[in-house]
């Protein structure tokens, strides 16, 4: 592990952190470790890339921030609080979803799914509810199709239609598991500048991605990770040659600047599950 890029260089901010992690493990079943040595920071308007092959903990670690994966080890707070205490303002965007194409719901209900936790049980959407789904939905350009059914929309559409879900509690930390993947060009531009409007307005997000210039274009800050955190820091300073080759393997050994690695973002293997 690389010591000096995973201390947090951001100790002289004033400003809490939203979310908060020191030499955090995480564990599915309480004793298996699925995530070592964890310590990084997200302050606001700072968008952090996780960064490692398949297998290697980038989905924990977002969950770790709703609470769906605990810590056994270490210190995390995200909103200074326990995470499922900040569930409320934080929009998750899960790398699956489990809305069946064939299952007649509209864009409009799917997005109107992520202000039921603020609803409780028993209340219809009220007016500020319905106007937060028309905003969340005017946010990512899909106002038009606010009725469509959900099925029909294509990949691009669809993966809007949840940011929007996960919009639609104007969270102050959003986390979007792989939401790249599938994407047509203009669907990826579209995103990428939501993302960054997004954090020009003060929201923090952790990004987990396979593809380094994307994650380039879209952060500030990068973690890379194979099941143990190898580097936390700024993006230029840490995705560099030997994070990338320690995290990935020798692969990217003939790699030997940013732009280079930047240039053959594909070329990052994907090693298969290890089952460790
Ligand atoms: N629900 C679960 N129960 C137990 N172990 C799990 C569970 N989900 C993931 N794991 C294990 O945790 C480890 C990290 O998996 P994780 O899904 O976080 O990787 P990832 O980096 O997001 O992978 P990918 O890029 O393929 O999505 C793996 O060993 C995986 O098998």
């Amino acid at each position: 592990m690389t010591t000096a890029s995973t201390k947090s260089a951001r100790t002289d901010k004033a400003e809490k952190p939203l979310a908060h992690y020191r030499d955090v493990t995480l564990s599915y079943d309480g004793h298996k470790p699925a995530a070592t040595g964890l310590t990084l920071d997200i302050f606001r308007r700072e968008a952090l890339a996780l960064v490692g092959p398949n297998a290697s903990g980038k989905s924990t670690l977002l969950k770790s921030m709703v609470g769906l994966v605990q810590p056994i080890a270490g210190e995390l707070e995200v909103l200074g609080k326990a995470p499922r205490q900040a569930a409320s303002d934080i929009g998750y965007m899960p790398q699956t979803d489990e809305i069946d194409p064939e299952f007649p719901i509209s864009l409009r209900e799917v997005v109107t799914m992520g202000r039921f936790r603020r609803l409780g049980i028993m209340r219809w959407p009220g007016r500020t509810d319905r106007a937060a789904v028309d905003a969340a939905l005017e946010r990512v350009n899909l106002a038009d199709h606010a009725d469509t059914r959900f099925g029909d929309l294509s990949g691009g559409q669809q993966q809007r239609g949840l940011l929007a879900r996960a919009l639609v509690m104007e969270p102050k930390l959003l986390l979007l598991d792989e939401p790249f993947n599938g994407l047509d060009t203009s669907s990826r531009q579209m995103l990428m500048q939501t993302l960054r409007e997004l954090r020009a307005e003060g929201v923090g997000m952790a990004v987990s991605t396979h593809d380094l210039e994307l994650a380039h274009q879209v952060c500030s800050h990068v973690l890379l990770i194979n099941r143990h955190q190898v580097a936390f820091g700024p993006i230029h300073e840490t995705l560099i040659p030997e994070h990338v080759s320690e995290t990935f393997g020798e692969t990217h050994e003939h790699f030997d600047t940013h732009e280079d690695i930047v240039a053959h973002p594909h070329v990052v293997p994907k090693p298969e599950k290890s089952g460790l």
